[in-house]
């Protein structure tokens, strides 16, 4: 689904040569400040590489619109926004973004409890905990229905059993709905459990798939 092509992002990030399966789990793994987030960003061309290139079904990333392809390329971003109002604005709020209907409460309490958040849609986003947020931010890129969820350290402020749910519904979602999934995470042994593919970001270098 990508490959990567001799890419450099700055002095940042160097990718020689790799590809990125569809209808896989992809898991990124590698110590803080190696270079993951910037592998997320260049997936969903927040950022271009500086050398090299990038292709995303078989079409160079830099010909292809950065809306158009955010929408089939989701990021959630490890300190994901939460904005002022309740959990339903919240959820529905990428869904407005893009001028899509928004769909009904039925739909919204099943994604809520895809991601196990207990809570009311009328009740207020703001007084959520770090790790009840980081669900929430998931049910709205659930929402958003893309090809490819590129997760940067969904559950870092999970509890492990929450953690072990969250990425099983996601595991489901990969299996069921052909969906692809990049995910960085810091738990080897979530990386070992799930991924087809681990990847590892050594120093600003990632030269491809490694067996943990
Ligand atoms: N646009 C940029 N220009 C220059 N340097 C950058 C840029 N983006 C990130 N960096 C630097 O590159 C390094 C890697 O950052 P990155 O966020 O990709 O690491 P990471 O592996 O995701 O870290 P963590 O696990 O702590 O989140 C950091 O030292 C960061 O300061």
């Amino acid at each position: 689904m990508f490959e990567f092509i001799d890419v450099k992002f700055r002095n940042v990030l160097e990718v020689p040569k790799l590809f990125i399966e569809k209808g896989k789990i992809t898991t990124i793994v590698g110590a803080s400040g190696s270079g993951k987030t910037t592998f997320l960003k260049l997936l969903n061309k927040m950022i271009s590489p500086t050398q090299g290139r990038i292709l995303f079904m078989g079409t160079d990333l830099s010909q292809i619109d950065s809306i158009a392809h955010r929408r089939r390329v989701s990021l959630l971003s490890q300190n994901p926004v939460i904005f002022e109002g309740n959990i339903r604005d919240n959820l529905t709020i990428g869904l407005k973004f893009q001028g899509k209907p928004l769909p009904s409460d039925d739909l919204l309490i099943d994604i809520l409890e895809r991601v196990r958040l207990q809570k009311q849609l009328n009740s207020s986003a703001d007084t959520l905990s770090g790790g009840e947020k980081q669900r929430l931010a998931l049910g709205r890129v659930l929402l958003l229905n893309p090809d490819v969820y590129l997760l940067d350290e969904p559950c870092s402020a999970l509890d492990e059993v929450t953690e072990e749910l969250i990425i099983e519904m996601m595991a489901d979602l990969v299996k069921k709905n052909g969906k692809t999934l990049v995910l960085v995470t810091h738990s080897k042994a979530i990386a070992k459990h799930y991924s087809d593919t681990i990847i590892e970001v050594i120093d600003g270098k990632c030269s491809g798939e490694v067996h943990l």
